[in-house]
């Protein structure tokens, strides 16, 4: 056994050498690209330059390694590869511990500085006002829709969105003991109790649910106190030594929560982008029907359609519209050009790279 080993594990060791070198050799050229941008005080991050590098490897990739697998690896070369032009500060919807951490991690890499904010207002504040390079904030959820905060905050923002992620939400019921015995309280983020309510109401029908601020909170919680159970990622749980009571009990087992990046970036098209646009329309017939025609004459696919009352008392909304291409495509640029003139409200929150996942 250990005969046959020991050949294919010098096989490793040198591939692994070659790997090394490379790895620097790439290094040394990102720093020389920090070099060229610090010059012209051009942005670090690029996202639609990693989105590019990341669908490259996945559609060249030959196996017997996973495209998916192949991703996540060269997601951290560049982001350590990022990192030695500067360490970009990324805003999130804290504590650590979140499903928002983990966005953060799945767009940027891990070699980030991490900055937990206590709502998403202040992850708005905190990328507006530059102490975080960008902000990760939820948009909508595949079960519970959208997150009604972060699009009233997009209304007003400075801030412009850069990228978006996408990661699967799994939600995990877990204690200090790792049983339910003398649990009196469950707590989660009211989003979460949404998201296994039907499991709850089959499981636990009597025992109080609370909301609180974020699942890692009631993660954090729970770790206190022995009759408070949360409801939180697998990553929470470990963060706080929780032991898991019943893993996977969200309703929807292909749940996903959808991440807008905001900073202060015009990001560049990337080949497969998507816009996002504000729009309002004066409040009579045909209206909407009239203000979205200009994306049909310009052969616009529309991705996303949301509607948020405007908040002033009367039946008036702003709408809130994602559609396929970048506002540098010529059809997208016509198409809104054209929608803007008919609008009461409009405002490109920006463009930028397809989610990969
Ligand atoms: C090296 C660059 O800077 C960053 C790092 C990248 C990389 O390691 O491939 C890609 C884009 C940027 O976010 C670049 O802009 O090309």
């Amino acid at each position: 056994m250990t005969d046959k080993l020991k050949p294919l594990r010098e096989q490793i060791d040198a591939i692994d050498a070659q790997i090394l070198a490379l790895l620097n050799q790439r290094a040394k050229v990102a720093q020389e690209v920090g070099h060229v941008k610090a010059e012209t005080n051009a942005p670090v991050f690029r996202p639609e330059r990693e989105a590019q590098v990341l669908r490259g490897v996945a559609d060249r990739n030959p196996g017997p390694m996973v495209a998916t697998d192949v991703q996540t690896i060269f997601r951290e070369i560049m982001s350590a590869c990022r990192a030695l032009e500067k360490r970009v500060t990324v805003a999130y919807l804290g504590p650590v511990g979140t499903f928002s951490e983990q966005a953060v991690y799945q767009q940027f890499g891990s070699a980030v500085e991490g900055l937990p904010c206590a709502s998403i207002d202040e992850v708005f504040r905190a990328t507006e006002a530059g102490t975080a390079d960008f902000g990760v904030v939820p948009v909508e959820n595949s079960s519970e829709g959208a997150i009604n905060r972060t699009l009233d905050l997009m209304l007003g923002t400075t801030t412009l969105i850069s990228g978006e992620v996408a990661i699967a939400v799994h939600h995990s019921l877990m204690t200090k003991t790792g049983n339910m015995d003398g649990v009196q309280v469950i707590c989660a983020h009211s989003q979460a109790l949404a998201q296994c309510q039907v499991w709850l109401n089959q499981n636990y029908p009597n025992i109080e649910r609370r909301a609180v601020a974020s699942n890692a909170e009631a993660a954090r919680m729970a770790g206190d106190d022995a009759s408070v159970a949360a409801i939180a990622s697998e990553m929470a749980g470990t963060q706080y030594k929780l032991g898991v009571v019943k893993g996977h009990i969200q309703d929807d087992p292909h749940n996903r929560t959808r991440f807008a990046v905001i900073g202060h970036l015009q990001t560049l098209p990337s080949g497969k982008d998507h816009t996002s646009l504000v729009l309002a329309v004066p409040n009579k017939a045909g209206a909407v029907y009239q203000l979205l025609a200009p994306l049909a004459k310009h052969g616009v696919s529309m991705t996303r359609f949301e509607s948020r009352p405007a908040r002033i008392g009367t039946w008036e909304y702003y709408f809130y519209v994602d559609v396929d291409g970048h506002v540098n495509d010529a059809a997208v640029g016509k198409a809104l050009a054209e929608l803007k003139d008919q609008a009461a409200f409009f405002k490109v929150l920006g463009s930028y790279p397809v989610s990969l996942t």
